[in-house]
C-alpha cells in the first residue's frame, strides 16, 4: 500500500485505458461465475442516466435548469431544479431498465416500490449532490448503492430488503460532474473510474484500480461549524494545521471525496449541535462511499463504528463521517478519545 497520490496506470498490462465501461462491464461479469448480467444491465443504465443528467448540468446556469424549484424534500431542504431534473431521470432509467424492484432517493420521503418483483436489485441514490453549488458552476454529483434484495424475487418488498447495512452493497458508486464528468464505482473487486467523452457519448476507463494512498496532505471539513465540534475533533483538526495539512473544502461530498481518494486526505462532517447525528445520509451517501474508500485501502467512520456495519433503521437517518486515507482517518479517531483504537475492519 503506498502513500504517493494516486498515479494512473497507463501501462499495457492494467485493464487497458481507453476501454469503454460497457466492456469494461462485460469483461468484469466474467470475474462473477454466476454473473447472469443483471448487475452489468443495472451498471449501464445508470451510466445512461448520468449522460442525460450531464447534458442537463452543463446546462444549469440556463433559467430553465439552474435555480430552485420552489418545493423543500422531506430534509427540509429547498430542493433546486436540478435536485428533482436527476431525480426524475435516475428513477425512469431505473425503472425502464427492469433491474430494480425499489428505490430509495434523497428526494423521496418514501421508499418507491416499482412493483417488479421479477428486480432482484435495491438502489439507494442521491440524485444530485452538492446542491448548494449548482448556481455557482461548481462540481456537483451523484451517489448510487446497490444492494441484492433478501425476500424472494416474485414476492413483495420487504423493511429487510430496504435496511441494510452497507457491507451488503454489491455494488456503489458515483458520477462526477465537475471539468470533466467521471464515474467511479466498485462491485468489491476494487475501484474504477472513467471518464465522459461528450463528443462520442461514452465512458472511457480513465484510472483503473484506484488506491488511496496511506496518508495525505489535505482535511476536509466546514470550519465554519467549529464553534459546534466536539473536543476530539478540534484537536484533530488544530494537529492537521500544525502540520501544515491543506485545508480544502469544496461543499460537495463527492469532490471533495474524489480529490482525497486520488491525492489523499481525509474529509470530516462530524455531529454537531444542530445535527448531533451529523448531516449525510447513510443510505445514499456514507455507505456507497465507505464501500469505495475500503476497497480502495482507505477507512470511513462515523467517529466509533465503521461505516458499513451500522444497521439502518430509517431511510433518511443521518451519520457521523470520517472518510478518507488509511493512518487520517486513525489519527482522527485517535482524536476522538477512543484510546488504543484497534482498527479491526
Ligand atoms: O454546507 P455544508 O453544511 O458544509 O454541507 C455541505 C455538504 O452537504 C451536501 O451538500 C449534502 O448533500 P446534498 O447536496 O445532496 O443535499 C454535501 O454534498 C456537502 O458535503
Ligand atoms: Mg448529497
Ligand atoms: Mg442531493
Amino acid at each position: 500500500m503506498n502513500s504517493l497520490p494516486y498515479q494512473a496506470d497507463h501501462s499495457p498490462l492494467a485493464y487497458s485505458v481507453g476501454i469503454t465501461l460497457d466492456r469494461f462491464i462485460k469483461l468484469k461479469q466474467g470475474d462473477f461465475p454466476f454473473a447472469s448480467g443483471e448487475l452489468s444491465q443495472l451498471l449501464r443504465d445508470i451510466a445512461l442516466a448520468a449522460k442525460i443528467v450531464n447534458r442537463e448540468t452543463n446546462r444549469a446556469g440556463l433559467a430553465n435548469i439552474g435555480g430552485a424549484f420552489g418545493q423543500t424534500n422531506s430534509h427540509g431542504e429547498e430542493q433546486q431544479k436540478l435536485d428533482v431534473i436527476a431525480n426524475i431521470r435516475f428513477i425512469r432509467a431505473l425503472s425502464k431498465g427492469g433491474e430494480v424492484c425499489a428505490i430509495v432517493s434523497e428526494e423521496e420521503d418514501a421508499v418507491i416500490d416499482l412493483q417488479n418483483t421479477s428486480g432482484k436489485y435495491v438502489v439507494a441514490i442521491d440524485p444530485l449532490d452538492g446542491s448548494s453549488n449548482i448556481d455557482v458552476n461548481i462540481s456537483i454529483g451523484t451517489i448510487f448503492s446497490i444492494y441484492r434484495r433478501k425476500s424472494p424475487v416474485g414476492q413483495p418488498i420487504e423493511q429487510k430488503d430496504i435496511m441494510q447495512p452497507g457491507h451488503q452493497q454489491v455494488a456503489a458508486g458515483y458520477v462526477l460532474y465537475g471539468s470533466s464528468t467521471m464515474l467511479v464505482y466498485t462491485t468489491g473487486n476494487g475501484v474504477n473510474g472513467f471518464t465522459y467523452e461528450n463528443s462520442l457519448g461514452e465512458f472511457f476507463l480513465s484510472h483503473p484500480d484506484i488506491k488511496a494512498p496511506l496518508d495525505g496532505e489535505i482535511y476536509s471539513i466546514n470550519e465554519g461549524l467549529e464553534h459546534e465540534w466536539e473536543p476530539g475533533i478540534k484537536s484533530f483538526i488544530h494537529t492537521c494545521k500544525t502540520q501544515k495539512l491543506q485545508s480544502r473544502y469544496i461543499g460537495s461530498l463527492v469532490a471533495d471525496f474524489h480529490r482525497n481518494l486520488l491525492k489523499g486526505g481525509i474529509y470530516l462532517y462530524p455531529s454537531t449541535l444542530k445535527n448531533p447525528s451529523g448531516k449525510l445520509r447513510l443510505l445514499y451517501e456514507a455507505n456507497a462511499l465507505a464501500f469505495i474508500i475500503e476497497q480502495a485501502g482507505g477507512l470511513a467512520s462515523d467517529g466509533k463504528r465503521r461505516i458499513l456495519d451500522i444497521q439502518a433503521n430509517s431511510l433518511h437517518q443521518r451519520t457521523p463521517l470520517l472518510i478518507g486515507s488509511r493512518n487520517l482517518v486513525h489519527e482522527a479517531l485517535i482524536n476522538l478519545n477512543i484510546k488504543q483504537v484497534q482498527i479491526e475492519w
